[in-house]
């Protein structure tokens, strides 16, 4: 626990990692609370609005029953164990049961299509899959393609092809001895966004829930805190859900508010923070885009907001302080090694455009070519070096793209930054996002930031587009509030608002509008795909 009241230097100065040498993440979040007292783990709020508590004794009970269930339908340590549901209470069982089995969990996206989920299941080979009747009519077009997947559980009931997960666990024992795991045994497979190509599945440890600790409690402001009781609209399936939320909080005993949301509905996530008396909560940029779009909700009462997974910009960071009446402290990291840096408003001023400085334990540098440390100042790949607990194991199955993501020992992100010489690491983009205009390397979170604040704009990605003159023109890509209807004034208006709060030179010298921006599961706009799109257009 970081000591409260002290500067970030000397919590960073004092750090130290503690990794024991056998570690399991199912035992950590669960058996450990469950000491008869019934606390809480998890409360989730039904579809059909019932409110179901569920304790951690409950939990170590559910999870070794299906532990004991899995293992005798053949399921192994290593065998990989799909879970494809959204936030209910089996997804939880289902991730700490496969981690007390020693089995490797791939946690999957509720929304993805046939071949999102054909490609991940074939890829990690996987064995189980845990899921409910939406993802089995997914299933049905694809299970003939999956030789591997030898044993699928229901939790809407027994269907064709597939057991019924509640009744298998009635009838399996509530006692299980879990597999002694070492702390660097692989524990998941997370497949990245696929913002930038293929989605890979990185394979992690049992340790890297340790290695998020030390940034949940700095970013999330001294975490946990009696009374805490954390929600997250991402889904459990990301790196974001799962290791920022569900599993840290219930390492250190924090109940977890568990709501299925098909479609993110800013009324409903205000209402829902405010009558459940939600303290904590991971809303990344996307959901805060959409909640600034609605009335806040009477009577909420946050103490601690995280975000990340995409530059936050000063706009939503002053609407945020505004509205909660707390900071929203920012989480930079990628799935192969996740929260490394951040800020925290209890340790360091928050710098609007910056998004913090290395979370304590992590070494993270701004790198040239040659995988050299630049100097304070000077753009290059952010990169954090080895060994860290956060750091993934590898690509599952792909030796080549591991070795192909370090130089040296430094990981390299493929995200360029600039590292300040106040110690604070401002993003520029993706390596592929980085517009290089007339000799300028521009990023496109700042000018989206400034986009954005603009009272027409709902939304807004901007990218680089060929140019023969100046190698790539800033491009502005749109989405107009409800009701505005773009014209070539908007579009001009839209260029004099960059060029006066931004700069002369970053300004969308082509500025396009169109009703929705492609978005990965995760919520990221994919700007290669808009590139592909706008690149065979005519600047105006
Ligand atoms: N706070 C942040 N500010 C800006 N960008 C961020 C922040 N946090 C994360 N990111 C971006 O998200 C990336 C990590 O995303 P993730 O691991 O989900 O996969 P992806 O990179 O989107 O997908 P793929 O690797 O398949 O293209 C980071 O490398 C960075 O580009």
């Amino acid at each position: 626990m970081l000591p409260a009241g002290d500067s970030y230097d000397s919590v960073r100065a004092a750090f130290r990692w503690q990794i024991p040498s056998r570690f399991n993440i199912g035992v950590a979040c669960c058996d450990a609370w469950a000491d008869g007292s019934n606390r809480l783990a998890l409360l989730h709020l039904r579809a059909d609005g019932r409110l179901e508590p569920l304790s951690f004794d409950a939990l170590k009970a559910a999870s070794n029953r299906l532990a004991n269930a899995l293992r005798a339908q053949g399921i192994a340590r290593g065998d990989r164990i799909g879970v494809l549901l959204p936030q209910v209470p089996e997804a939880a069982i289902a991730h700490l049961a496969a981690y007390k089995l020693g089995a490797i969990a791939v946690p999957l996206f509720q929304l993805f299509g046939e071949d999102a989920l054909e490609y991940r299941l074939r890829d990690c080979g996987a064995a189980a899959l845990v899921t409910d009747a939406t993802g089995l009519a997914k299933l049905a077009a694809i299970r003939a393609r999956l030789p591997a997947l030898r044993l699928i559980l229901s939790a809407d009931g027994a269907a064709e092809g597939a057991l019924d997960l509640h009744g298998l666990m009635a009838c399996a024992s509530d006692a299980f001895t879990p597999v002694d795991t070492a702390a660097d045994d692989p524990a998941l497979i997370i497949y990245t966004s696929g913002t930038t190509g293929a989605p890979k599945g990185a394979l992690h440890a049992h340790r890297v829930l340790l290695g998020h600790l030390p940034g949940v409690e700095m970013p999330q402001e001294l975490f946990p805190k009696p009374g805490d009781l954390f929600w997250t609209p991402a889904d459990w399936a990301w790196i974001g859900g799962l290791l920022d939320v569900l599993l840290p909080s219930l390492f250190h005993g924090v109940p977890v508010l568990a709501h299925r949301m098909a479609k993110f509905d800013p009324d409903f996530a205000f209402r829902l923070m405010a009558e459940h008396g939600v303290r904590n909560a991971f809303l990344p940029p996307t959901a805060l885009k959409l909640l600034r779009g609605a009335p806040p909700a009477p009577g909420l009462r946050l103490r601690s907001i995280g975000s990340g997974g995409e530059t936050l910009g000063a706009e939503l960071l002053d609407w945020g302080r505004a509205t909660f009446g707390c900071a929203i402290n920012e989480f930079y990291g990628q799935t192969e090694c996740n929260l490394v840096v951040s800020n925290c408003s209890t340790l360091m001023p928050i710098r609007p455009g910056r998004m913090g400085r290395p979370v304590p334990g992590h070494a993270v540098a701004v790198l040239d070519a040659a995988g050299r440390p630049l100097p304070p100042g000077e753009a290059g790949t952010v990169a954090i070096r080895r060994p860290d607990p956060v750091m993934f194991l590898g690509y599952w199955n792909n030796p080549e793209a591991t070795a192909a993501k370090f130089i040296g020992d430094w990981l390299l992100t493929g995200d360029q930054a600039v590292l300040e010489e106040d110690g604070y690491l401002r993003f520029l983009g993706r390596d592929d996002d980085v517009i290089t205009s007339a000799g300028y390397r521009i990023g496109p979170g700042e000018i989206e930031d400034c986009l954005t604040a603009h009272p027409a704009v709902a939304m807004a990605a901007v990218i680089g587009l060929p140019d023969a003159l100046r190698t790539e023109i800033v491009t502005a890509i749109i989405v107009p509030k409800p009701g505005i209807v773009p014209d070539a004034a908007l579009a001009a208006e839209l260029q004099a608002h960059v060029r006066q709060r931004v700069a002369g030179h970053a300004y969308p010298r082509r500025v396009e509008f169109v009703e929705a921006l492609p978005l990965t599961a995760t919520g990221k706009i994919m700007r290669g795909a808009l590139r592909r799109q706008f690149s065979g257009g005519a600047a105006p």
